[in-house]
């Protein structure tokens, strides 16, 4: 093991031509490893950090140098560089770091027995210490000879103290193969890009966020943040987070911008970690209800779906609001209800119609945008074949031969639960969770609803029926003439 500290500018000859030698070398080497990489001429102590965390000696399995290399080897050699921030963006997210792939053997390769498997890297045990600046100069007395340094923050001007962060490294984490740890560690560090702006977005400009805000001031929050179980975040690397707009009983759901095509969506993700193998595979299966459903105009949109911190988080689209009582200011018209009805059966149609049952519709998992009614939160989501687990959704909104346990027609608890929240917006409170008025609905009884036609109102009652026979189907509900005469639908009561 060997130690090593920062080196200041000022080095001997010798010393300098090592470095530009291990320069060329190391340019060819990321060039190789990283593809494309943008070499900034510029003084920084980065160059310090990737002169010290690199090999001196060029590595046999690499493949030749290009002309393009050779070229960059001749133009860099003197003169210091800095990485652009986009190298270690896009290089260093901790999902992109895969073991490099070794060099494709050729032919004559194809009987070498002993070609090296990559490893995966070690970890490395980080100690963060404060060190004075003394004349311009790191001082580094209590280091060994074994340790790699790295400066890590940027020297504010008049700052006589600067934040070091050394990596103790092992000889087999120095293998060339991967992508460096002190990298990886400065990684950690490095600010998130800007929030870039949609063009394409018409409204773009209207967005309500500084989007180099959490660049400037933010920086220490974000860098506390970011550090998770495995130390690094993707939600917080590809996403600005706006702010909660929702949680259920599993759930935060959050709007967030994402920096790289600088449009919002919405990001949930469960309240409390999964630890349990069946509990992230409970969890998986809204994801890949959504992902097997694909797009819908009345079925929310999905993005992708990540595990971090044994969380799932699920990237889809934004939303204006849900239907539930609580995010809306405002009760909805019978115009808007059987708008929503209409939409919500065609939503059910589609997924019915893939062999899907969803299991917990409900006005809280039914949202607006522009307009348009969009059904969400497959978390309860499974197979009309019953090949999957059943998992029921809000006891308010379930059919009676649910709570018997007869899941023979998982569509029609589906139907049931869409005329009970119709029914409930209709009304304008929230049904009961149990009690006598709750037991009424499960018997078909209906108390009417003054001033609303009763057209409606016996179709609700034929949705609710107790026995799931007589409900309509999905098509049906559909197809049925009362979506037919135009709908006037007024803004608000
Ligand atoms: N795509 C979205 N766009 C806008 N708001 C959303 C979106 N997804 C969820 N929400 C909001 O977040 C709330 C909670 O989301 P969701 O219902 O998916 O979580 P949950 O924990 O599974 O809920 P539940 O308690 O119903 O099981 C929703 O009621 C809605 O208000
Ligand atoms: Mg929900």
């Amino acid at each position: 093991m060997k130690r090593k500290a920062l080196k200041s500018r000022n080095n001997s000859s010798s010393n300098s031509n090592r470095r530009s030698k291990m320069k060329g070398s190391l340019a060819r080497h990321l060039t190789i490893q990283l593809g494309q990489v943008s070499f900034m001429p510029q003084s920084s102590r980065f160059h310090n950090l990737l002169d010290e965390s690199e090999p001196q000696v060029e590595d046999p399995h690499l493949p030749s140098p290009s002309p393009l290399n050779r070229d960059a080897d001749i133009n860099t050699d003197d003169r210091d560089f800095i990485l652009s921030q986009d190298f270690f963006w896009y290089r260093f997210t901790p999902d992109y770091i895969t073991p490099d792939v070794p060099p494709v053997p050729n032919s004559l390769d194809c009987n070498k027995e002993n070609i090296p498997c990559p490893k995966s890297p070690e970890k490395v045990k980080t100690v963060k210490r404060k060190r004075q600046r003394q004349n311009g100069t790191l001082v580094s007395s209590d280091l060994s000879t074994h340790q790699q340094i790295a400066e890590l923050a940027t020297d504010t001007s008049g700052a006589d103290e600067v934040k070091i962060e050394e990596t103790i490294a092992t000889e087999s984490q120095r293998n060339p193969s991967y992508v460096s740890q002190s990298a990886v560690a400065l990684r950690c560090r490095v600010m998130p890009p800007p929030c870039m702006k949609n063009p394409y977005l018409r409204d773009a400009s209207e967005i309500d966020i500084d989007p180099f805000g959490n660049r400037r001031s933010k920086c220490a929050g974000f860098l506390r943040a970011v550090i998770g179980g495995d130390g690094l975040s993707r939600y917080r690397t590809d996403f600005h987070e706006i702010e909660k707009i929702g949680n259920g009983n599993f759930s935060y759901v959050f709007k967030v911008l994402k920096r790289i095509d600088g449009c919002m969506y919405a990001v949930k993700h469960s309240t409390r970690q999964l630890h349990q193998d069946a509990e992230r595979r409970k969890a998986l299966m809204e994801v890949q209800a959504l992902a097997a459903l694909g797009s819908h105009e009345h079925i929310v949109g999905y993005n992708t779906s990540w595990f971090e911190n044994e969380q799932l988080y699920i990237q889809m689209e934004l939303c204006d609001q849900s239907l539930s009582f609580s995010q809306s200011s405002k009760l909805f018209t019978e115009g808007e209800i059987l708008e929503a009805m209409h939409q919500m059966a065609k939503a059910l149609q589609f997924i019915h119609e893939r062999g899907i049952a969803h299991l917990d519709v409900k006005p809280d998992n039914i949202y607006v945008k522009n307009g348009v009614f969009k059904l969400g939160d497959f978390g309860c989501a499974t197979l009309l074949d019953r090949s999957l687990p059943i998992e029921e959704g809000d006891a308010r909104y379930m059919p009676q031969e649910i709570l018997n346990d007869n899941y023979d027609y998982l569509d029609k608890v589906d139907i049931f639960s869409l005329g009970a929240a119709m029914y409930e917006l209709l009304k304008g409170s929230t049904l009961p969770e149990s009690g006598p008025h709750f037991l009424n609905l499960r018997e078909g009884k209906l108390p009417l609803l003054p001033g609303h036609s009763l057209q409606f109102q016996n179709l609700l009652k034929v949705m609710m029926d107790p026995d799931p026979v007589r409900r309509p189907s999905a098509k049906e509900l559909v197809e049925n003439p009362i979506f037919d005469k135009p709908q006037r639908i007024s803004k608000s009561k």
